[in-house]
């Protein structure tokens, strides 16, 4: 069954501290999943389909590398960026996983990193969803430690005209299999660089990884090199160690503190709704004691993480906005939000275990979502580093 979101309670009245720019924003985005993701997800995910179409129609809605500036991208503020995660989100978490993969890393890596002949080629038809852009930094055997990634490049040739011959794989890769253009980081000479790769390179083999639980509405792949030929264009001419990718994984962690909220409100708000209705020994389930404390529970945990994502939007929108920060917005949304989604269930009872009720997909998908970007322990030995002076990492 599926419910519209314009029933949001919003008891705090956060909705007061955002300007008619932001509100009209996130009013159209909220159209865009209504109309376009919620009829269609349950399908999507039972067949684990990624919408070719979707990406276009995104590129429309203005979603993509939307807080970049410049090279045909929206330009919008972070707040605004963030919002749209949000109501993306609400909707499915693959589909604002591509978003996130599109603009918060593809995009952003080309944007910051790449030369004026990069950015021309590439990024104003990925802000149109024209070309769809993946970013390949983990590894088989290096995930939350990418500094110990395998893939190298060595140079091919001697002078300012000399190629690469790129060699490794990568795993988890977000829309490999569809990319146009993949952003691939690998070991050198001289340390961690990217690379940006077409489609149909020639050693370049992709393969999307199948049997998942979660992030059904999405892709994720296998990639290998096999001495892959690249020519000198293809290097990144500004990223210069893990600071490139760490530069675009911080946008993409900054989306999902509000895009995990999304999620959970979906989820709060398909069990408000479920509560009101079903009858158990003679009265609807919203009128027990219990079930009241958990949709307030769940209501309160939504709207103080909302609150924390739009702090981090504002800091984000005056440039103040620091990494340990970003980990603390991520770990404490995302951690909620499965907590919620999790709660909401057990109002629907058996019914909550189907697809025709969002909360387990969100539950599932969330697992994925406090894996990527950071998992829940990677952000906690942040904040233990940032509180305590000491890093942990390395046990
Ligand atoms: C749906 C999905 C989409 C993804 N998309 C992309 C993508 O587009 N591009 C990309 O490059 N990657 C992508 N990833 C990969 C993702 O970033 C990694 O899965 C993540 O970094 C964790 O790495 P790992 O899976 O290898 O787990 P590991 O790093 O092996 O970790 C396993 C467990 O050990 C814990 N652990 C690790 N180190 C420590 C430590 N020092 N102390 C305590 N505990 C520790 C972890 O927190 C985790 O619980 C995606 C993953 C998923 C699931």
């Amino acid at each position: 069954m599926s419910h519209s979101t314009t029933n949001t309670s919003d008891v705090l009245d956060l909705d007061s501290l955002l300007n008619t720019d932001e509100l009209e924003l996130r009013q159209r985005v909220r159209d865009f999943a209504d109309q376009r993701i919620r009829p269609n997800i349950a399908r999507w995910y039972e067949d684990a389909v990624f919408p070719r179409e979707l990406p276009a129609e995104l590129g429309e809605l203005g979603v993509l590398g939307m807080h970049l500036e410049g090279y045909g991208c929206p330009g919008r503020t972070a707040v605004e960026y963030g919002l749209a995660a949000m109501e993306l989100e609400a909707g499915d978490s693959g589909i604002r996983t591509f978003v996130s993969v599109q603009g918060s890393l593809a995009m952003t890596a080309i944007h910051r990193w790449g030369s004026e002949d990069q950015k021309l080629e590439w990024l104003p038809r990925m802000a149109a969803g024209e070309v769809v852009g993946s970013f390949a930094l983990t590894e088989p055997t290096a995930g939350s430690d990418p500094s110990s990634m395998a893939s190298f490049a060595r140079r091919d040739g001697e002078g300012s005209d000399a190629g690469w011959v790129l060699d490794g794989s990568k795993r988890w890769i977000g829309l490999a299999s569809i990319a146009d253009v993949m952003v691939v980081w690998a070991n050198t000479e001289d340390g961690i660089r990217g690379f940006l790769i077409p489609a149909g390179t020639p050693g370049v083999t992709v393969t999307p990884i199948g049997s998942k639980l979660s992030m059904r509405a999405s892709i994720q792949c296998d990639v290998e090199f096999d001495g892959v030929r690249l020519g000198p264009e293809a290097l990144l001419p500004g990223a210069d160690g893990l600071r490139g990718p760490f530069t675009c994984l911080n946008e993409a962690r900054y989306g999902i503190a509000w895009g995990a909220m999304g999620a959970a409100r979906d989820c709060y708000e398909s069990a408000l709704e479920y509560a009101r209705s079903r009858m158990q020994f003679g009265k609807p389930l919203a009128s027990y004691q219990l079930t009241q404390e958990k949709l307030v529970n769940m209501h309160l945990e939504i709207q103080k993480g909302t609150m924390l994502a739009l702090h981090l939007g504002r800091l984000k929108d005056a440039g103040r906005l620091r990494p340990e920060q970003i980990s603390a917005g991520k770990l404490n949304n995302v951690r909620e939000a499965i907590a919620i989604a999790r709660e909401a269930r057990t109002i629907l009872g058996g019914n909550g275990i189907t697809l025709d009720y969002p909360p387990l997909r969100h539950a599932n998908n969330l697992e994925s979502v406090r894996t990527y970007e950071g998992t829940d322990e990677v952000h906690l030995l942040v904040l233990g580093n940032h509180l305590t002076g000491i890093p942990a990492f390395r046990g």
